[in-house]
């Protein structure tokens, strides 16, 4: 019997798994969308049929199925022999991925209100595979792992040094798994080691993050005590003046209120009134659409000045990296926020960023562009797979399969 590890990425409406072998060959990939409505679909990817998911009965019912369908499929002859699950937001408390016990979950737990959008849901699928598997390793995979080497220069708020020593206000930075691998994968590919590179990694995704990678360490971060600081994203505003509450709150606008704004009706929704879907957005904006093209507009200039400002961290660098659905798949993005860098010099070729269409996997910059520019497809799931295989053969692990 083969063994495999699952990778569980519980998100607030989707949930993607992927199964791997020992090798890391990747066995399957399935998308649940819609997740907790009577429309919730799953696909398994590369075959047609369609998974029909409960509507009723949360994540459990929702993995129960997905994992009779890969069983009946012959994509999975037996359990997994290891479980890794991304989880958002590990505090100071995780500065690496761990095996999941009670007082892991405890702690996850109370790293919650910080990633209200994302903690909750990550423990809802551990607990779910606790059940499912309850013989099995769970290991947990977090986000803010990778920028656990964060100078305090580029971790401290300038607020009373007690909000730090009391509650840990800091910047924690996210996205980590999918930034390591990119480091990874970019010192592969310059023919370098990670520990030589430095790097400008910027995942675009529905939530997007820009981190400086100085010879292999995350040195900056774009996301703050949580993942809404920044850039600009699908629902979130990224950076706004902090003045903001005060002057809001003067409108009648609670606390609460405005969180729910800033998370979940703001950024690129916001901004064009429309949809949180860049790839929509760019069409709407090609037809002629004004708010579309603002909100474009805003993502780039945002993105680009943010490139600009992780160059305070780097003595040298030897490319800026596009991932996550928009880095790898528009090149318009890509085209426009490089166009705002002319005085730095992130030249592109056209026709190389322009490659089927849009999507692109390597180099997009022309040769005598100061700086390489390279679009590199993300593969946070491999990551989380190779901690959880990594874990699970611990004896830590051993002992408590016992
Ligand atoms: N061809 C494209 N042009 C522009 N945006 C695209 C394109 N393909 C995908 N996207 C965008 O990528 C985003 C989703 O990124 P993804 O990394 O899949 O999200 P998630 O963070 O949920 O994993 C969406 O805004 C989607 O519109
Ligand atoms: C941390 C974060 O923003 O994650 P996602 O992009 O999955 O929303
Ligand atoms: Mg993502």
């Amino acid at each position: 019997m083969e063994p495999t590890t699952l990778v569980v990425n519980c998100g607030s409406s989707s949930l993607k798994l992927a199964l791997f072998d020992r090798k890391d060959q990747k066995l399957a990939t399935v998308l649940v969308e819609r997740l907790n409505t009577p429309h919730a679909v799953a696909r398994i990817q590369g075959l047609e049929t369609q998974i029909t998911i409960p509507a009723e009965g949360g994540y459990e019912a929702a993995l129960q199925a997905v994992l009779a369908a890969l069983k009946e499929e012959g994509l999975m002859t037996s359990d997994p022999t290891a479980v890794g699950h991304r989880v958002v937001h590990g505090g100071e408390t995780f500065r690496e991925a761990v095996l999941v016990d009670d007082d892991v979950l405890e702690s996850i737990q109370a790293c919650s209100g910080l990633a209200p959008l994302h903690n909750p849901v990550n423990l809802a699928g551990i607990e779910a595979m606790r059940k499912l598997y309850p013989t099995v390793p769970q290991i947990a995979v977090f986000d803010t792992a990778f920028h656990q080497t964060l100078p305090p220069r580029a971790y401290r708020y300038a607020l009373p040094d007690h909000y730090y020593r009391q509650w840990a206000v800091r910047r924690y930075g996210f996205h980590g798994t999918s930034h390591y691998y990119m480091t990874r994968e970019a010192a592969r590919r310059l023919d370098r080691t990670p520990a030589t590179t430095s790097l400008i990694s910027a995942h675009l995704g529905n939530g997007c993050s820009i981190t400086a990678i100085r010879d292999g360490n995350s040195v900056d971060t774009s996301m703050g005590l949580t993942p809404l600081e920044g850039l600009v994203m699908g629902t979130r505003s990224g950076d706004v003046d902090p003045g903001l509450f005060d002057y809001l709150s003067t409108k009648g606008i609670t606390a609460n209120q405005l969180s729910k704004v800033l998370n979940q009706e703001s950024g690129l929704l916001g901004l064009s009134g429309q949809t949180n879907d860049m790839r929509t957005l760019c069409d709407l904006a090609d037809h002629g659409h004004e708010p579309s093209r603002l909100a474009v507009d805003v993502f780039c200039f945002r993105l680009a000045k943010y490139i600009g400002a992780m160059m305070a961290s780097l003595s040298q660098l030897d490319a800026l990296v596009f991932t996550g659905g928009i880095g790898e798949n528009s090149s318009r993005i890509r085209q426009q926020t490089c166009s705002h860098l002319g005085l730095l010099g992130f030249d592109l070729d056209a026709e190389l960023n322009h490659a089927h269409g849009g999507f692109s996997d390597g180099i997009i910059s022309n040769p005598d562009s100061r700086f390489p520019v390279i679009v590199i497809p993300t593969n946070e799931e491999l990551v989380i797979a190779n901690e959880a295989t990594r874990l699970a053969g611990s004896p830590m692990a051993r002992d408590g399969a016992q």
